[in-house]
């Protein structure tokens, strides 16, 4: 299970945030949120590389960020596309050839644990295809462009989608290449192996792996590291 490459798609304009520039530079405790992404992997026994996919202006950022906090596994820092599903694009095809098996892994997900992280991997060790989801707390109802509801969703089968995702490397290329040369765009990369009809494996996340996407998550960040804190 060793050789892993992993792709952390951060190049997002984090506009719910509000914060002005790239949200994954806001601190979350002691260090940027970013810096908690690259390093829980860069803990790992099992990832050989990273590849970080960040904006155009972010660049120099992000470099500073990893020579600061001596990130010696993060082999390439790419100049990421328009939507999420460019960036990681582009990150695979940076990661060394060597590299046969891809986790990724949101860059504003800093609160995934390096135990979470190795029991996903063992779960999912035989699937060319995996994902992370949790089930769903609310009553789930779809609603027509006027707001009216159409229906009440049966809870029992429905997911809340998360990152780290991992795939075999030949499967993973050629579902983003097909969906990008049909300009296919999903919000998650399983969604392409799905559209092209290949199989993906759900495992249960965790919780407490949210997506800092507004502040009221950033708060919630906080809290958890704190309850994780007093937890030792
Ligand atoms: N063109 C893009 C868009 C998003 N991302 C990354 O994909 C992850 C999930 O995206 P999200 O949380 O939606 O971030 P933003 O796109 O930055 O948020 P917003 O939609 O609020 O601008 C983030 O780590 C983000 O940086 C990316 O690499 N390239
Ligand atoms: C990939 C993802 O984290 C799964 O929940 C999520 O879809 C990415 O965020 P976005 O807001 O859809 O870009």
């Amino acid at each position: 299970m060793v050789n892993i490459g992993i792709v952390i798609p951060a190049a997002g304009q984090g506009k719910r945030m509000g914060a002005g520039y790239n949200k994954q530079f806001l601190a979350l405790r002691d260090k940027p949120i970013l810096a908690h992404t690259i390093g829980l992997f860069e803990e790992s026994d099992y990832v050989s590389e990273i590849v970080v996919v960040g904006a155009e202006g972010d660049i120099p950022t992000i470099e500073e960020l990893v020579s600061f906090y001596d990130l010696k596994k993060v082999v390439k820092i790419c100049i990421g596309g328009v939507l999420r599903q460019d960036s990681v694009r582009t990150g695979v095809r940076a990661l060394s050839p060597t590299i046969q098996r891809i986790v990724v892994h949101d860059g504003a997900r800093p609160l995934l644990t390096l135990p979470a992280f190795h029991k996903f991997l063992k779960e999912t060790e035989t699937n060319s295809a995996a994902i992370m989801g949790v089930p769903i707390k609310d009553t789930v109802k779809q609603v027509d462009s006027a707001g009216n509801v159409l229906e009440t969703l049966p809870r029992d089968y429905l997911r809340a989608v998360q990152t780290p995702q991992i795939f075999d490397r030949g499967i993973l290329e050629e579902a983003h290449e097909r969906a990008s040369a049909s300009s296919y765009y999903g919000t998650d990369d399983a969604s392409l192996l799905e559209w092209i009809g290949h199989p993906v494996h759900m495992v249960e996340g965790m919780q407490e792996n949210i997506k800092v996407t507004t502040p009221e998550d950033l708060w919630l960040a906080e809290r958890i590291l704190t309850m994780r804190e007093k937890e030792r």
